[in-house]
């Protein structure tokens, strides 16, 4: 039998796939399906049909799965923030562990690498420490609220999956605190009754654009960041002044100005309108400070669990030299520092670096030192071979003239921790005539998404 597009199909899903849809073969065809998991029997219609497979989506659940269970978010299903809530959280760790292990057997062709069972993350709900909420001028109603009066003018919340300009008028997301719940009704009833115009994504006019919160965890405080299409003073300081009056937990209040087009909650300009000017928030036994455009991993707890894996893997006796490529704000190496001679981070961003060197002055740390530019440029300069070296690219991966530097360099050991299995992978192919990839150890720092950070520990061969 071969699948054509609106047909509807009876069918089991026998595996989740990466990127997290369900699998289910028709007559051996490959068939992918949103919002499913294995053990479900389901009529699916199709709704796109490739050479070697489709995607249908889910017409009626005949038989649901035993790793169901009820998602306690109304928008689930609806909303891109999370996608996996109707799995169960130990199932959602194994797809993970396996999702790494097979990309390792397929992409890098490697067999029997030792991958550890996930590391849970120690919040399923209320863990995120940074949310973005887009604004738009057409609220994307759920089926419920179809055929209703309800107001489709305006909405403040995430995204349908994978549409720019889809928004759903977001009550509440569970992925953080409730406190930035009770921020963001705030800040909804606020825009919705200023004579401001909210911004429209597909018109790119309009005012308000977006409203990210930053929580520290270590303090429970909120930084509240406006982002708006342009400067105008007296729209945004009623409401900073308002959400100082109304929260004590809300510490710092600043306004991002963009006129960029793209949807990327960064302004060319940042005004700071109430409180500090930047959060608080430790990791381990280390401070940062974080302002409003500082990269930061987006669960604290997480990055903990992550960072003693780093360590652990590191092994470091004191005496060593480290580089760590792809730093970031430095907090990889800032974890390593005491137990290390010295620690050289490369990055790319100017403001990271900054911020790095800011957090080893306020963390009394002086034995790392950071070199801004292209690792494509920068790791040629490094002259000589560290004994450790920690690579945390972006999702991309690696660059590979980056790879061919690496096994020219030869480090003794190689610590590569990636948040994109496929890319991790593909490193791995290029590393495994030199290298021996030990084990590997999944961290969980996103419940209810496919996402999954996973670190690697490789030995040269001899
Ligand atoms: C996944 S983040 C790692 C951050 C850090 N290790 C942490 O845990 O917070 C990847 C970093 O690589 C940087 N980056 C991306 N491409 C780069 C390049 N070609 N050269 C140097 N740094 C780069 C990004 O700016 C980003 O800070």
């Amino acid at each position: 039998m071969t699948v054509k597009k609106k047909q509807i199909v009876e069918c089991d899903v026998i595996d989740v796939a990466f990127g997290g849809k369900g699998l289910a073969k028709i007559d051996g065809f490959a068939v992918f399906i949103d919002q499913t998991v294995t053990g479900d029997r389901l009529a699916a219609r199709i709704v796109r049909k490739k050479r070697n497979y489709a995607e249908a989506v889910v017409q009626e659940l005949l038989r649901p799965s035993p790793m169901r269970v009820d998602a306690p978010c109304p928008y689930s299903g609806y909303c891109g923030g999370c996608k996996w809530q109707f799995i169960d959280y130990p199932h959602q760790l194994e797809f993970k562990r396996r999702h790494v292990s097979e990309s390792l057997e397929h992409i890098a062709m490697m067999e029997g690498v030792r991958v550890h069972p996930t590391l849970p993350s120690e919040r399923v709900f209320g863990y995120r420490n940074k949310m973005e909420f887009s604004c738009s001028d057409r609220r994307w109603l759920m089926p419920h609220e179809l055929g209703t009066d309800a107001d489709i003018g305006f909405a403040l919340g995430l995204h349908v999956p994978g549409t720019f300009h889809k928004v759903l008028d977001t009550d509440a997301c569970l992925l953080q605190p409730d406190t930035g719940n009770r921020i963001l009704e705030s800040v909804r009833r606020y825009m919705r009754q200023s004579d401001r115009p909210v911004y429209g994504l597909r018109s790119h006019e309009g005012f308000w654009r977006f409203l990210m919160l930053r929580h520290s965890v270590d303090r429970d405080r909120w930084m509240v960041n406006i982002v708006t299409a342009s400067e105008d003073r007296d729209a945004v300081q009623p409401l900073a002044d308002l959400l100082m009056d109304q929260f004590t937990e809300v510490v710092c209040v600043v306004n991002n100005i963009t006129a960029r087009r793209s949807g990327v909650a960064i302004g060319e300009r940042e005004i700071h309108l109430a409180g500090e000017p930047v959060l608080t928030d430790r990791i381990g036994d280390f401070e940062f400070e974080i302002s409003a455009n500082s990269f930061f991993q987006t669960n604290t707890r997480g990055a903990g669990r992550l960072y003693e894996t780093v360590g652990r893997y590191a092994d470091l006796r004191g005496d060593e030299t480290v580089v760590d490529l792809y730093c970031g704000t430095g907090t990889i190496a800032i974890w390593l520092a005491a137990k290390a001679r010295r620690v050289i981070g490369l990055e790319l961003v100017e403001s990271a670096v900054a911020d790095a060197r800011k957090n080893c002055l306020s963390n009394g740390i002086d034995n790392c030192s950071f070199i801004l530019g292209d690792i494509k440029d920068t790791l040629e300069n490094i002259e000589t071979t560290p004994d450790l070296l920690v690579i945390d690219p972006p999702r991309a991966g690696m660059h590979k003239d980056v790879l061919k530097q690496v096994c020219r360099m030869g480090p003794e050991k190689i610590v590569y921790v990636s948040c994109n299995p496929a890319t991790m992978a593909r490193d791995m192919l290029e590393l495994k005539a030199d290298y021996t990839l030990e084990e590997v150890q999944p961290v969980d720092m996103f419940p209810h998404t496919f996402h999954i950070e996973s670190v690697a520990r490789l030995v040269r061969k001899t």
